[in-house]
């Protein structure tokens, strides 16, 4: 079954389906008059009906059978020929109004054809209106029934932008992020029950600021806005934001006024919350309160309970902001009256009917690497398509010690999930010849990837022998650090592409299906437990789908990836030994290939390579700090390396928080 609609295209199928409707019926009923004038025109009754002339207003007049054709012999407008005349245009306006549905619904070919019978047999666009209206209208009615109703996060180009759906979600509330240049229609078309304004780097005020549609304000849903959010939402209520020259950055006391509203109630009247503004709201809108202010900004926060409507100048999302959480829960629970009804047990009954929905009967492929994200998301799909899955594993030579092995056995034993692993060392290997650019090495891991599934794809269809027909599903464990670190979200940068995002081939001919796409690390953690899968792979640290080749600087070659799989090897089983692996995200080792250093080693001169150590700790790998590992553990570590290693004559350890370096060197 071809892909399900985007829900933005709601409106648009809506408008289509009457348009569909008015064009069935009159062609329905042109067809019936065209059959009504054929059998009296071609039948023995020989007659066609004229309007006007020599019989009068309405008559029949006879059609002579001259031997080399019938000839009318009446005089005035020729109503019979004018039925086949207006029906025949009228079918074309007929098949663009079915093209238009069966477009937005991307149904298949075959629906097409049936729907253009519906101007060429009798009655057929009668029987089809209705079958068409009823899938139609059942599919628009579904997501409300099925689909969780989001809060939407509309981003503004935020850093944190994720961070408040990820708070939101916290709070038990299912939440989506949207770009700020959604219309109110498109946002409409999501049926949110709330939405935040994000932060964002510009000033309202300055030409060329993202805004927001206004509609967004009538659709009487509920609204906070934060910081920048808080200023377009004062901006377009009719309030005033200026620049004072009072910022305010980090760490800032604010008084609440009053008992602080709906929204800031139950909390201290004196707190410390996190700014980070140079702009302030001056003036606050028409039937807005001021609910909190602090030294340099009088207008702190603002709410009107009656449109439901508030913002805050600091970040509630931040862990910095005491009472932050309880911001964002107040305005959830209290003020939408939203329940804390979400988890992870929705996103799994939700997102198996959206695979269903979206694959059908298709055969799909799951690009399934061991780690956490790809075992849950191929988990899913399992559960939601059963056998017309096959897990496809890539070894692409940039993998760590045994982990091949590992993957074949672990995840088959605890899922029983076909797998079909590829040796594809030697491709990606030769491919990768002579590079060192990072950028490049991800773009052409990337492609390597794809091309090694289309290879498994059509292996699989010549096996199956299955009418030809291609596999076009292609099953990622995308999350959303990878989105957006590839600069997908809006007016975000691309800090680097990430081979399943950014570093996708633009020939890329299958259809994603990425069910984590817009959650984190530890939310989709606490899906597979959910499901079942042992905690052997629930737990396992992650490790990036480009492997060893981003963590060799300088051009990556058979002989450096075993010099630094050897290093990666004795650095995991020293944090294993030592009971570390709960306390690190993940510890990269980077062989400087590029880089020589001397040294002394058996009483000769050595000229070897340093290997970086770096231990990260993190949330959700969107920001980190360098793990304080005991030295003792990292002596170990680093005499192992540099006596057990060919060419390593130096380990350094790597302490240095995301931001400003990133996790890993590449
Ligand atoms: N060797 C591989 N073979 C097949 N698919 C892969 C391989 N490496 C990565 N992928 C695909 O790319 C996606 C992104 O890789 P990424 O490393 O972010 O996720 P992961 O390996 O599943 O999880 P983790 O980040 O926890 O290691 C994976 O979810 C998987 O779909
Ligand atoms: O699947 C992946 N494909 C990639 O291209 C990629 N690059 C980084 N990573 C992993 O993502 C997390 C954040 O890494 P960075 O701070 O280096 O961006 C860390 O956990 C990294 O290991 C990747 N994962
Ligand atoms: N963090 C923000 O959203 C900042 C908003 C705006 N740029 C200001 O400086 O006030």
């Amino acid at each position: 079954m071809p892909a399900a609609p985007k829900l933005a295209t709601f409106p648009a199928i809506r408008g289509a389906l009457k348009f569909y409707q008015i064009c069935s019926v009159i062609t329905g009923v042109g067809l019936l008059l065209l059959c009504t004038e054929m059998v009296l025109k071609y039948t023995p009754l020989h007659v066609e009906l004229f309007l006007g002339g020599s019989g009068g207003f309405l008559w029949f007049a006879q059609v002579i059978d001259r031997g080399d054709g019938l000839v009318s012999t009446g005089d005035g407008v020729n109503l019979s020929l004018g039925i086949l005349i207006v029906h025949g245009w009228f079918y074309v306006v007929y098949l663009f109004a079915c093209f238009r549905v069966w477009s937005l619904m991307r149904w298949n070919f075959a629906r097409f054809l049936l729907l253009a019978t519906g101007g060429v047999v009798p009655l057929a666009s009668f029987f089809l209106e209705v079958r068409v209206a009823r899938d139609v209208r059942r599919y628009l009615a579904e997501p409300a029934e099925t689909e969780q109703r989001p809060v939407l996060v509309v981003d503004f180009g935020a850093q944190y932008a994720q961070l408040i759906a990820r708070r939101v979600r916290e709070a038990g509330v299912y939440s989506e992020i949207v770009p700020h240049t959604a219309t109110a229609e498109e946002i409409a078309a999501k049926s949110p029950v709330g939405i935040i304004l994000s932060g964002g780097p510009s000033s309202v005020y300055e030409a060329g600021a993202p805004s927001l549609d206004p509609g967004v304000f009538d659709l009487g849903v509920p609204t906070l806005g934060i910081c920048y959010g808080f200023q377009v939402m004062a901006q377009a209520l009719g309030g005033e934001v200026a620049n004072t020259g009072l910022r305010e950055y980090g760490a800032t006391d604010a008084a609440l006024t009053g008992s602080g509203g709906v929204l800031l109630g139950g909390q201290p009247g004196e707190q410390n919350v996190w700014m980070s503004h140079g702009d302030q709201v001056a003036k606050a809108p028409e039937g807005f309160e001021v609910l909190a202010s602090t030294a340099a900004t009088p207008v702190a926060a603002f709410g009107d309970d009656e449109r439901c409507f508030y913002g805050v100048q600091w970040h509630p999302e931040v862990k910095h902001s005491d009472h932050g959480q309880e911001v964002i829960e107040n305005f959830l629970h209290k003020a939408a009256g939203l329940p804390a009804d979400w988890n992870s047990g929705n996103v799994i009954a939700e997102q198996v009917a959206r695979i269903r929905e979206q694959v059908g009967s298709g055969r799909v492929l799951s690009a399934l690497s061991g780690g956490v994200d790809s075992a849950v998301s191929t988990a899913l799909v399992h559960e939601a398509v059963g056998d017309q899955l096959t897990a496809v594993f890539v070894d692409h030579g940039l993998l760590r010690k045994g982990e091949r092995e590992q993957v074949e056995q672990d995840y088959v034993a605890s899922t029983g999930v076909r797998l079909i692993t590829v040796d594809a060392r030697e491709q990606f290997l030769t491919a990768l010849s002579g590079v060192s650019d990072p950028e490049e090495k991800r773009k052409i891991i990337g492609r390597e990837f794809i091309r090694s599934f289309e290879k498994v794809q059509s292996e699989l269809v010549a096996e199956a022998a299955a009418e030809g027909e291609p596999i076009r599903f292609l099953v990622q464990g995308t999350l959303y650090p990878d989105v957006v670190e590839s600069g997908g979200g809006t007016g975000t940068a691309n800090i680097k592409s990430h081979h399943n995002v950014g570093g996708l081939p633009e020939d890329l001919q299958f259809e994603l299906v990425e069910p984590l796409r817009t959650l984190f690390k530890d939310e989709v953690r606490a899906i597979g437990r959910e499901l079942g899968l042992p905690e052997a792979i629930v737990a396992r640290q992650p490790f990036p789908g480009p492997g060893l080749g981003i963590r060799i600087v300088g051009e990556v070659t058979a002989d450096r990836l075993e010099i630094l799989r050897d290093a990666d090897a004795i650095a995991r089983e020293e944090l294993t030994k030592a009971g570390l692996d709960g306390e690190i995200w993940q510890c990269p080792v980077v062989l400087l290939a590029d880089v020589r250093s001397v040294g002394v080693q058996g009483d000769g001169r050595t000229y070897g390579h340093p290997i970086v150590l770096r231990p990260v700790s993190s949330e959700d790998a969107m920001t980190a700090d360098w793990t304080r590992l005991p030295y003792d553990v990292l002596s170990k570590i680093s005499n192992r390396i540099t006596n057990e290693v060919r060419d390593i004559n130096r380990v350094v350890l790597d302490v240095t928080s995301k931001p400003p370096g990133t996790i890993e060197w590449e």
